[in-house]
């Protein structure tokens, strides 16, 4: 118990926990009064990430505006981590909701076109800027809630992965998981670590080996998703969600998912320089680099046809 103490401590000096006075209970609000305009304000400053907070709620709604497909480039996510800095500063905002300002995609995942044919340097920094937004979402103390509206393949996959809670658009046509493999590159540990204390060891071997994309009723199935929902329930539905889980005290609530997502936690930070190297270095390769530029090739060329 100490040492996640400690972890919460330490999350929190980093801001990755942010201390909520128990006074800011939203106990005087219920789902069915919740309104988002009046008290809304835009706190967007980035072209790509687009966030709105409602101060007398405290439910932020962050979302990603990277046409075609919010690819998660090196700018996507270092815009993404300077907008979620403000949110852990703000102390009206309690919870943050993840979604997509585009329609039938939530994210495609990271940007092929940052691991295809850049240098070394290049994948570096996009390496860590994908840690670093990872780290920040997983180990928030902040309640966040993934609202899926569309396909969330791979790194799109474990941002919802890193949320608290993951409401997703009931429609067969919506595809999440992590499909690395039918790329012809391997995800990380941390996101199969995300996977398996999502879904189980062994529905997670079976995923990242076979690089399935569930549709949504299969996501439900599995656990991968917590609750599918309408479109037009999406986010009256996360926002709901968030403010019940505002009723548990925060305090209480923050060390019992740092005290959960600790070990996940550590290993990435114990690992962090050599998964940058493993990543370069497995992404130097001629095989690999190949495997990415028919896969955009594909990707394309479906478009074509
Ligand atoms: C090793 C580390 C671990 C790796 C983790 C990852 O996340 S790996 C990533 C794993 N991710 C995946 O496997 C997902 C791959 N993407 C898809 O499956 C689909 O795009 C979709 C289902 C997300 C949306 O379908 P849709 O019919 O609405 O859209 P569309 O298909 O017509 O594409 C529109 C344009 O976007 C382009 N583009 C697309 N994705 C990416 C990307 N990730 N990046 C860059 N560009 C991308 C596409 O080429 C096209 O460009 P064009 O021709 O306009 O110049």
């Amino acid at each position: 118990m100490a040492s996640v103490l400690r972890q919460a401590a330490r999350l929190a000096s980093s801001r990755c926990l942010t201390q909520l006075s128990a006074a800011s209970s939203t106990s005087r609000l219920g789902a069915s009064s919740y309104n988002f305009s009046p008290s809304s304000r835009n706190a967007s400053t980035s072209s790509t990430i687009k966030v709105q907070l409602d101060s007398n709620t405290g439910v932020a709604i962050m979302m990603f505006q990277n046409p075609p497909v919010n690819s998660m480039s090196l700018d996507f996510m270092t815009e993404f981590v300077i907008a979620w800095d403000k949110l852990e500063l703000d102390k009206s905002c309690r919870g943050i909701i993840l979604t997509s300002a585009l329609p039938n995609v939530f994210s495609a995942g990271l940007d092929i076109m940052d691991m295809y044919g850049t240098t070394p340097e290049h994948r570096t920094a996009f390496w860590k800027a994908l840690q670093e937004l990872w780290l920040k979402v997983y180990g928030s103390g902040k309640i966040v809630v993934a609202a899926i509206n569309g396909a969330s393949p791979a790194g799109g996959c474990l941002m919802a992965l890193s949320c608290d809670y993951r409401i997703m658009i009931d429609n067969p046509k919506y595809k999440i998981g992590i499909n690395e493999t039918k790329l012809g590159i391997v995800a990380p540990f941390w996101f199969k670590d995300c996977l398996e204390n999502t879904v189980g060891y062994r529905m997670s071997e079976m995923s990242v080996q076979y690089g399935i994309l569930y549709n949504s009723a299969e996501a439900l199935k599995i656990g991968l998703v917590d609750q599918l929902v309408p479109e037009d329930k999406l986010i009256s539905t996360a926002t709901e969600t968030m403010i019940k889980w505002f009723a548990i005290p925060d305090y209480a609530r923050q060390i019992s998912k740092a005290m959960v997502r600790k070990a996940t936690m550590d290993k990435m930070l114990a690992g962090r320089e050599a998964d940058i190297t493993n990543f370069v270095t497995f992404t130097n390769k001629d095989s690999i680099q190949k495997s990415l530029g028919m896969y955009m090739e594909m990707l394309k060329g479906r478009k074509a046809k």
